[in-house]
């Protein structure tokens, strides 16, 4: 017959049916918290440690729980009720003994979370079993494996057993001394290390008061202890210095069921209601390993138990600690890891991220947090050894982030830098050295707060080599706009001197005279004076040095010289100066002393005036050819070093010949241009020569009377004529308004005005047909005499040349 227990909770299941999973035992269906009230073969007959047992803790909900939880462990003869009583006291589902059979049940190790409390039970496998024989070596390891992990270790045994040897557990609890005082017995610290023997007196039928059992076995207790081997230092320890002994008893459960319940409802509040006097889990009890590192601890536990090697605590703990305080830190360092990931593109791909030194921080107290929640409960040495660790590596990883803000925000503060130096230059007032110490301001005051912001306190990162660095180049970018600056204001001054040039140059040239020189070079001179008192005002805000500031001034005045130079060329370049001579030759001849035009007569002397004129301007040839004041307080010499000192091109400096610039016109072009200015000069003569012989040739007055005898006819015929002399009469008419409107003159100027073109544009033919080279058809041999020109009088070779074309 299956015997189902009488207590109300929990329901034992029956030997057989429950479901064996890889150790694990599911709760039956129905219950209501089932995965909490799983349980877990933990050491296995064959003596092998559980697999599953860190899943199976964390499926309890245990995990997390730091130190708050609880474990208590059942010692006892085979089939005394144990599995009974922990499923009474903690609404586990232990197997319960069939009684039919009367076999053994529990074998190894169970454990089992207590239902609604935090307490992890374990139901350990009967002494004296009869499966096992005189094999006393489990039992020694299941009491030292116990010992080393429980707070309590509940005794069970039967009442009438009291006062046996056997039957009482006698040897059990020696062999649970023996191993304490291997454990603990060195410990220093005993009130932290102690163990409560709670003996639970089953089948208490009330004759003898539970007092005089408590007696009898604290007397039996101390007997074994006192008979105990002990090293020599140890020998004065007394029991009451590693363990707490309590009493209680239990009601038969068969023969009073009730009061059994009660009883055991009872005890029960002894290990879940804290307020209870008789509590029995007490601090120094428990031996300080966390939730999360006792499947581990007790898997090591079990390991040196079972290899038999010498169970040293401490080293376990401290073993414990190191794999525990590993794990910690990786799946802090994990999670640490991912986040840190998220940045590192963007800051390797060269983008500042904002707010980079607080997501760190951030990521790091978060990793570090994670870590000391769960691993500051272990042995402190490895925690706190560890931590440096798992410090020394958030820190490197996170240094290359913080080195690359570093760089990007470089990069970026010297982007900006020169960004404001470009917009703080725009216009024209502006002060140069106030937009470079605004900018730079800006750009460190930037980069010191982002780098600062970037920097983890706690670390010896220093952003101020950065900041150095940073400096050097926002100096040499200031350096590079000044010398543009300085580069752009030459150029500005060396337009406003060629543009300020043009006019008196022009001018001075137009006018020849002996004095032209003298007033270029001193317009020049002023002017040039002026360009560089406007540079040197304005390049004060540069800052520049004494040497920057020479160096300018001379590429300025090399820049002005030459500019001179280009006017100088440009207004004496052939066909300008040709031009320039023709005007102060037609002003000499073609013009009198009044600006009139000469209309010459055959009395006139031509041949003097054009000489005349011809020379006075051929003497002006000299004067453009170099250039030379008068006066020569008014020479101009540009400094030797100009040259040398220019900013410009270097190839160009070596070749400035300052004296080489004084020439203007060289001897062979002063030939040439006299030569080709002769040409011209002769073409006016031939002009004037042809007005004259165009002026002598008169009608005959006899004309006039011929002109009356051929034309009677026609005038008679006009007259007779009433067509003809309707016209007549109309052309009369036309006459008449004409002059009484006043018309006359204008009519006459208009064309006047025509004759004057078409005599100019036959006069230009005839100039152009005298300057081709057909001027050098052989000479015909006639008489001089019949063009009355007085060749021996000229002195022009081509004139010689060219009588038949007058
Ligand atoms: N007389 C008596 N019998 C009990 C009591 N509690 C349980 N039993 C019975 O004793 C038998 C053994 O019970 P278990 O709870 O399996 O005992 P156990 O000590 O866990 O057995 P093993 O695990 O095999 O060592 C069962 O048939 C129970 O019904 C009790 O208080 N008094």
């Amino acid at each position: 017959m299956t015997q189902q227990t009488s207590l109300n909770s929990p329901v034992i299941p029956r030997e057989g049916i429950h479901p064996y999973m890889n150790g694990k035992i599911r709760s039956p269906a129905g219950q209501a918290n089932g995965s909490t009230n799983d349980r877990i073969q933990i050491v296995d007959e064959q003596k092998n440690f559980t697999t599953d047992l860190s899943s199976q803790i964390e499926q309890w909900g245990l995990r997390d729980a730091g130190f708050g939880y609880n474990i208590v462990a059942v010692f006892g003869s085979q089939s005394t009720g144990k599995s009974t009583l922990l499923n009474g006291l903690f609404g586990t589902n232990f197997d319960v003994m069939d009684e039919t059979n009367r076999r053994q049940t529990t074998k190894g190790i169970w454990m089992c979370r207590a239902k609604g409390m935090d307490v992890m039970v374990m139901d350990v496998e009967g002494t004296d079993g009869r499966e096992r024989g005189e094999d006393q070596d489990f039992e020694r390891k299941a009491a030292l494996f116990s010992l080393a992990s429980s707070e309590i270790l509940i005794i069970n045994l039967w009442e009438h057993q009291v006062g046996l040897y056997q039957g009482a557990n006698m040897g059990l609890l020696k062999t649970v001394f023996e191993v304490n005082l291997g454990l603990f017995g060195k410990s220093q610290d005993s009130a932290s290390q102690r163990t409560l023997l709670l003996f639970v007196i089953r089948d208490h039928i009330g004759t003898t008061p539970l007092a005089n059992l408590s007696g009898t076995l604290t007397a039996d207790l101390s007997k074994i202890w006192d008979g105990l081997s002990k090293p020599a230092e140890l020998q004065d320890r007394k029991l009451s210095d590693y363990f707490d002994l309590s009493f209680t008893a239990l009601p038969h459960k068969i023969l009073a069921p009730e009061k059994f319940v009660a009883g055991v409802q009872t005890l029960r509040s002894r290990f879940s209601d804290k307020d209870n006097e008789d509590f029995v889990f007490k601090p120094a009890y428990h031996k300080r390993i966390p939730a999360d590192g006792v499947a581990i601890y007790m898997e090591g536990i079990w390991e040196q138990v079972q290899t038999n090697k010498d169970l040293d605590l401490p080293t376990q703990q401290e073993l414990l600690a190191q794999f525990r305080c590993d794990e910690i830190a990786s799946v802090a360092l994990a999670e640490f890891s991912e986040q840190a990931k998220s940045q590192r593109r963007p800051v390797e791909a060269g983008r500042v991220v904002e707010g980079l030194g607080s997501l760190m921080r951030d990521w790091k107290s978060q990793a570090l947090s994670r870590y000391d929640r769960d691993a500051s409960r272990y042995h402190q040495d490895v925690y706190k050894r560890k931590r440096a660790d798992l410090l020394g590596v958030i820190d490197s990883t996170l240094s290359p982030l913080f080195l690359g803000q570093l760089k990007n925000l470089h990069k970026s503060c010297l982007v900006t830098f020169k960004k404001d130096m470009v917009a703080g230059m725009r216009g024209d007032a502006y002060n140069f050295a106030d937009v470079v110490a605004a900018a730079r301001e800006k750009c460190e005051k930037r980069f010191t707060q982002e780098a600062e912001e970037a920097r983890l306190h706690d670390t010896d990162w220093v952003w101020e080599d950065e900041l150095e660095l940073l400096r050097e180049e926002v100096k040499a970018v200031a350096d590079q706009c000044r010398a543009d600056e300085t580069k752009k204001l030459i150029n500005l001054t060396d337009r406003n001197i060629r543009k300020q040039l043009s006019e008196p140059v022009e001018l001075h040239l137009n006018t020849a005279s002996p004095d032209m020189w003298d007033k270029i070079l001193n317009a020049y001179k002023e002017i040039l004076e002026k360009g560089e008192a406007t540079y040197l005002s304005k390049a004060r805000s540069f800052n520049c040095t004494e040497e920057e500031n020479t160096r300018a001034l001379a590429t300025v005045r090399k820049r002005a010289w030459l500019a001179l130079r280009s006017k100088i060329d440009e207004q004496t370049a052939d066909t300008v100066i040709l031009g320039k001579l023709r005007t102060h030759f037609e002003e000499r001849f073609r013009y009198d002393e009044h600006g009139v035009p000469q209309v010459w007569k055959p009395e006139d002397d031509i041949d003097g005036a054009f000489k005349k004129a011809r020379d006075q301007t051929l003497e002006l040839l000299p004067l453009y050819a170099k250039i030379a004041p008068s006066d020569p307080s008014a020479a101009y010499e540009l400094p030797s070093d100009a040259g040398t000192l220019s900013l410009d091109d270097a190839q160009v400096d070596e070749e400035f010949d300052f004296a080489a610039t004084l020439l203007v016109l060289s001897e062979t072009k002063i030939m040439d241009l006299s030569s080709r200015f002769r040409k011209d000069a002769d073409a006016y003569y031939v002009e004037a020569k042809r007005s004259t012989v165009s002026s002598i040739a008169q009608i005959p007055t006899w004309m006039y009377g011929v002109l009356v005898v051929l034309g009677w006819n026609e005038a008679m015929t006009v007259l007779f004529n009433p067509m003809y002399f309707t016209m007549l009469l109309f052309a009369l008419a036309t006459a008449w308004v004409i002059i009484q409107l006043g018309l006359v003159g204008p009519l006459l100027q208009v064309s006047q005005t025509i004759a004057n073109e078409v005599q100019r544009q036959a006069a230009a033919r005839l100039r152009e047909h005298f300057s081709q080279p057909q001027l050098e058809q052989p000479v015909r041999s006639r008489p001089m005499a019949e063009t009355g020109i007085e060749m021996d009088e000229l002195e022009s070779d081509d004139i010689k040349r060219r009588p038949n074309t007058l």
